[in-house]
C-alpha cells in the first residue's frame, strides 16, 4: 500500500503515512489501517455499461444484454485488476461476497424442492445458514449510524490511497492524493432530499425492475424494466415532459453542485478540475428476489475497477434506514472490519474509489431503499454534462 503525498514516511507498523499539513496533524488514528480526520475544513457495476443518449443510448438493451453474457468474466476481470500488499485478502473478500452471491441463488431458485430439502436437512439447513448468515451480517463497526446528525462539519476518515491511481493519467489539483471517506448530513437538506425522492419515485414509477433493484439514469436515460432497460427518452418521447419538470434538473444540478464543492473540500482538490462522469444514477431497492444479474446490487465492488473513470464516488441517501427499510446498510469491507455507514434522508457518503475503498450494500429485507450515485472523474475526457430534458 502506498501513498503518493509528498514526504510519505513509514511508521514502526508499516502503514504509511502522509505528509504532516493543517488536517492531517489533527488526525486521530483509530486503527492502524483507518484514521479519523477529525476537524476537516470543511451497484456493483449496476449501470457501467448503459449507453449515453444517441447512437449509444438506441443499443442499451443490445449493450446491456451482452454485458450480461460477459458478466461470467467480471468478477475475474475484478481480480485480475486488484493490485498491492492487500489484493489477496480484497480476492479473498470479493470470493466470499461471489460465494454468498450463489448460495443465495442456490436458495432462491430452488423453491418448494429446497424447502422440502431443508426439512428433511433441518440439521445441516440450519448449519448452513447460520454460517451464511454469520458472512453476511459481517458488520464489526458502525462508522456512522442512522440515529445521529453529521453537521455542519463532516466527519472523515483517511485510508492510505492504493495504487490504483497509478494506471491512469494523473491530474494534478484532482487526483487522489489523500485518501479516505466522509459523510455528512450538512450538504443536502431533508427536504431537498425528499423531493429527490419524489423525483426517484416518479421516473422509477415508470418501470422498474422484476427483481429488487432498479435504477433511473437521467443522463444516458437508462431506466430498469423488466428484465432489461429502456432509454426513456426514447421510448417516452415528448410526454416525458409530462413526468419530469425543469426545477426537478435544476434541484439535482444544484446539489451535484454542493456534493463536488464538498468532496473538494475534504479532499483538499480545485473544483473546476473535477468533473460528473457516467454513471450517475438513482436508485430503488427492495427485498423482492432477484430476477437477473443486474438486480445483483450487493456484490463486493472496487467502483475505480468497475467503472474506471471514477475517482471520487458520492451517494446521496434518500430514505431511512431502520424506518423505510432494514438491511441496505452501506459497508466498506477493510482488511481488519467491515464498518457500516447507515443511511440516512440527506446523507451524502463520498470516498475515493480505489482499492482502499472496497465495499458492498446489505441487502436489504423489508421496505424500499432509495438513493442516488453520484460519481466524479479528474479525466475531462470522460465528463458528462449535467442531466437534462432533451
Ligand atoms: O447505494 C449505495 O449505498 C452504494 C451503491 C454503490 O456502491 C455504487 O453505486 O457503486
Ligand atoms: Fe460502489
Amino acid at each position: 500500500m502506498r501513498h503518493s503525498a509528498a514526504g510519505a514516511a513509514r511508521d514502526p507498523a508499516g502503514v504509511t503515512q502522509p505528509a504532516a499539513d493543517s488536517q492531517w496533524e489533527r488526525t486521530t488514528r483509530i486503527n492502524t489501517e483507518v484514521e479519523v480526520w477529525s476537524e476537516l475544513a470543511g451497484w456493483r457495476a449496476r449501470a457501467a455499461w448503459f449507453g449515453s443518449r444517441g447512437k449509444e443510448g438506441r443499443n442499451t438493451c443490445k449493450q446491456a444484454s451482452a454485458r450480461a453474457s460477459a458478466r461470467g468474466d467480471m468478477a475475474v476481470t475484478r481480480l485480475r485488476n486488484i493490485k498491492g500488499p492487500h489484493a489477496t485478502e480484497i480476492e479473498r473478500k470479493i470470493k466470499r461476497g461471489n460465494t454468498l452471491r450463489q448460495a443465495s441463488w442456490w436458495r432462491g431458485s430452488r423453491g418448494l424442492a429446497a424447502l422440502l430439502s431443508v426439512a428433511l436437512c433441518a440439521c445441516a439447513g440450519a448449519g448452513l445458514l447460520l454460517h451464511l448468515s454469520s458472512l453476511d451480517g459481517d458488520v464489526t463497526e458502525t462508522l456512522v449510524s442512522r440515529r445521529e446528525l453529521v453537521s455542519p462539519q463532516p466527519r472523515a476518515y483517511g485510508v492510505p490511497c492504493s495504487e490504483d491511481y497509478d494506471n491512469y493519467k494523473r491530474y494534478p489539483g484532482c487526483t487522489p492524493q489523500k485518501c479516505g471517506r466522509v459523510v455528512t448530513d450538512g450538504v443536502v437538506t431533508r427536504e431537498e432530499a425528499l423531493a429527490l425522492r419524489r423525483l426517484a419515485e416518479k421516473g422509477l414509477g415508470l418501470a422498474g425492475s422484476e427483481g429488487g433493484a432498479s435504477i433511473l439514469d437521467l443522463h444516458s436515460g437508462a431506466l430498469s424494466m423488466g428484465k432489461q432497460f429502456v432509454n426513456i427518452y426514447r421510448y417516452f418521447g415528448d410526454q416525458i415532459r409530462d413526468v419530469f419538470a425543469q426545477e426537478d434538473f435544476q434541484l439535482y444540478r444544484n446539489v451535484r453542485g454542493r456534493i463536488q464543492a464538498a468532496i473538494a473540500e475534504a479532499f483538499g482538490l480545485d473544483p473546476e478540475l473535477m468533473y460528473l462522469t457516467k454513471p450517475t444514477f438513482f436508485s430503488r431497492i427492495n427485498s423482492t428476489a432477484a430476477r437477473t444479474q443486474h438486480d445483483e446490487y450487493w456484490h463486493p465492488h472496487i467502483d475505480k475497477v468497475t467503472y474506471g473513470s471514477f475517482d471520487y464516488t458520492s451517494l446521496l441517501y434518500l430514505s431511512d434506514y431502520g424506518s423505510d427499510f432494514t438491511g441496505g446498510r452501506f459497508i466498506f469491507m477493510d482488511q481488519n472490519a467491515n464498518r457500516s455507514v447507515e443511511p440516512r434522508t440527506g446523507r451524502v457518503s463520498f470516498f475515493s474509489s480505489g482499492t482502499e475503498n472496497l465495499h458492498r450494500v446489505e441487502k436489504v429485507t423489508w421496505g424500499t431503499r432509495y438513493a442516488i450515485t453520484v460519481s466524479f472523474t479528474c479525466d475531462p475526457e470522460h465528463a458528462i454534462s449535467d442531466p437534462a430534458l432533451p
